[in-house]
């Protein structure tokens, strides 16, 4: 790949599979910019847009929302990104997504953290959220500095309504029907790459080294890994 290539990457898990987290320290490490489905719904939400409210109800179900929606929502933001690398968090949730991301630009990688759902129901209802950054905390893995405060901006942080244990499993439902299908589709394409585990601490290396070999000559390491 030669300077200047754009790198277009996808990733993708189970809800709580640390997507967020693991997205910001590709960010950081890398300078691909984060783009994340849930972290824009959510802001139209709290602007209280015709769209956020129209979202909110499927959101706080457990449901995805309709296809044509977020992909319209999705690449619209992309097309603003068209000379920059760039991480998709979040989309594509369904194949006819993936379908409709592909008639814009091809994924060059996807990466798939693969989480058991044991794993993940205890973090998601301890999770807490900056909602204007999309930072992400947990009250046994990274808490912030001081309880209930962001810790950059030192703004409230608030649990989502759909962290329950009801709605996470309604989610959890939703993956396995309409998104584990997502990654047959790129699999079969050759770009997916699996990082199995429990700890996101644990995978976070794998990946960094994954993308350190994809990127060189590419993209500018920051050297933080
Ligand atoms: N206990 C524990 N919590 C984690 C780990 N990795 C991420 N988390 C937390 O689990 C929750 C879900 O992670 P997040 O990155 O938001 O996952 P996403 O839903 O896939 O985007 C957050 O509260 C994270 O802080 C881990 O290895 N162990
Ligand atoms: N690509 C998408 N397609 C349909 N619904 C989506 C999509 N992305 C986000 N959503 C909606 O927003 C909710 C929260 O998404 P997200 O923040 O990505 O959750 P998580 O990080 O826990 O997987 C989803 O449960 C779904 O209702």
């Amino acid at each position: 790949m030669g300077l200047q290539t754009i790198f277009r990457a996808v990733i993708m898990g189970p809800p709580g599979s640390g997507k967020g987290t693991v997205s910001s320290r590709i960010s950081q490490s890398f300078g691909l910019k984060h783009l994340s489905s849930g972290d824009i719904l959510r802001a139209n939400i709290q602007a209280k847009t015709e769209l956020g409210l129209l979202m909110k109800a499927c959101i706080d179900q457990g449901q995805l929302v309709p296809d044509d929606v977020i992909s319209r929502l999705i690449l619209s933001n992309l097309k603003t990104m068209d000379h920059s690398s760039w991480l998709l968090d979040g989309f594509p949730r369904t194949v006819a997504q993936a379908e409709a991301l592909d008639t814009m630009c091809s994924v060059d990688t996807v990466i798939n953290l693969n989480v058991p759902f044991d794993t993940i129901k205890e973090r998601l209802t301890s999770r807490w959220v900056h909602l204007a950054s999309g930072r992400v905390y947990n009250i046994d893995f990274n808490p912030p500095k001081i309880p209930g405060l962001d810790d950059v901006t030192g703004e409230p942080l608030i649990q989502r309504d759909d962290d329950t244990p009801d709605t996470v499993s309604r989610r959890l439902k939703a993956y396995e029907n309409q998104t584990q299908p997502v990654l047959e589709y790129y699999r079969s394409k050759g770009v997916l790459e699996t990082f199995t585990g429990t700890e996101t601490n644990k995978i976070w290396p794998h990946v960094h080294a994954f993308l350190s070999k994809r990127l060189s000559g590419n993209q500018q390491d920051t050297g933080k890994a």
